[in-house]
């Protein structure tokens, strides 16, 4: 399914992205556009510069060239907190959660930054209902209903990913950004983290990056895929074409199409 309309405007758009470190060109000149409603998947070897892409596209890194648009307005020269504010929204794990307080209070605070676009911690927990319901609603959504009043540094690892997916839902951005989200999950915790995924991309019309080197979760999850190779976008499309582009066979996904 690929809900992509030529005429849609993009959510985020790359514009010859690049950074140099010293004279190593990470990104290397990337373009490209991301349109509401599709998950696009990330893909290519160890050191492609997608991390470095991803962080680019954040803010956690300055461009040494190009430009980085949300919705249509050029975010380039802001940082990080400002660019999120406008939409960007990237899965950290555990950075921005209060290891002291709940699952249920870290989803509130979220839900309440989100409405009142700035933290009130002196704000009076027994007036914030809405917040509160809200909450604890993103709470089931994820699955953690059930944990709802344990600290983040008490769930598991899977749990705690699925703790950052729910501080993400209630920011409420238009721009979901995933970087191997089921990274060190046990095989019976992906599945839920991959659901929740799916789920994000079908309900609104967010637009979702995900940075993933298994492809059999590129594979069940993706409407597009981009290849990274050497910092350079070397193949976009839908992804039977892509997987099956002699580039990506050769660059990347040789051995594991043999196995596939
Ligand atoms: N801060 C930095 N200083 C110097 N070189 C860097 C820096 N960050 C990344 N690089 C280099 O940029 C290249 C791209 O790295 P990056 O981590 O983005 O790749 P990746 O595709 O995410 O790889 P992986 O799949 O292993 O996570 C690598 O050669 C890396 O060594």
């Amino acid at each position: 399914m690929s809900p992509t309309s030529p005429t849609a405007a993009p959510a985020l758009e790359t514009r010859g992205l690049t950074i140099r470190f010293g004279g190593h060109v990470a990104v290397n000149g990337v373009s490209c556009r991301f349109t509401p409603g599709t998950l696009t998947a990330i893909v290519g070897p160890n050191g492609a510069g997608k991390t470095t892409y991803f962080n680019l596209v954040s803010g956690q890194l300055r461009a040494s060239a190009g430009q980085v648009l949300v919705g249509g307005e050029d975010v380039t020269g802001l940082a990080p907190s400002a660019r999120a504010k406008r939409g960007l929204g990237r899965a950290f794990q555990l950075t921005n959660l209060f290891p002291r307080l709940t699952a249920l209070e870290n989803v509130r605070l979220a839900v309440q930054s989100r409405a009142e676009a700035g933290w009130t911690l002196l704000s009076v927990w027994s007036g914030r209902r809405d917040l509160i319901a809200k909450a604890e609603a993103i709470l089931e959504r994820v699955r953690l209903a059930d944990k709802r009043h344990v600290t983040p540094s008490a769930l598991s690892h899977g749990d705690q990913r699925k703790l950052e997916v729910a501080l993400l839902i209630a920011m409420d951005p238009r721009v979901f950004m995933f970087d191997e989200p089921t990274a060190g999950m046990s095989v019976d915790e992906v599945p839920t983290v991959l659901e929740l995924i799916q789920d994000i991309k079908e309900r609104g019309d967010a637009t979702v990056l995900l940075v993933e080197h298994k492809m059999d979760v590129v594979r069940s999850l993706a409407d597009r895929i981009v290849v990274l190779h050497n910092g350079t976008l070397v193949a976009d499309g839908e992804p039977a074409a892509v997987i099956a582009s002699p580039i990506v066979q050769e660059a990347y996904l040789g051995l594991e199409a043999a196995h596939g």
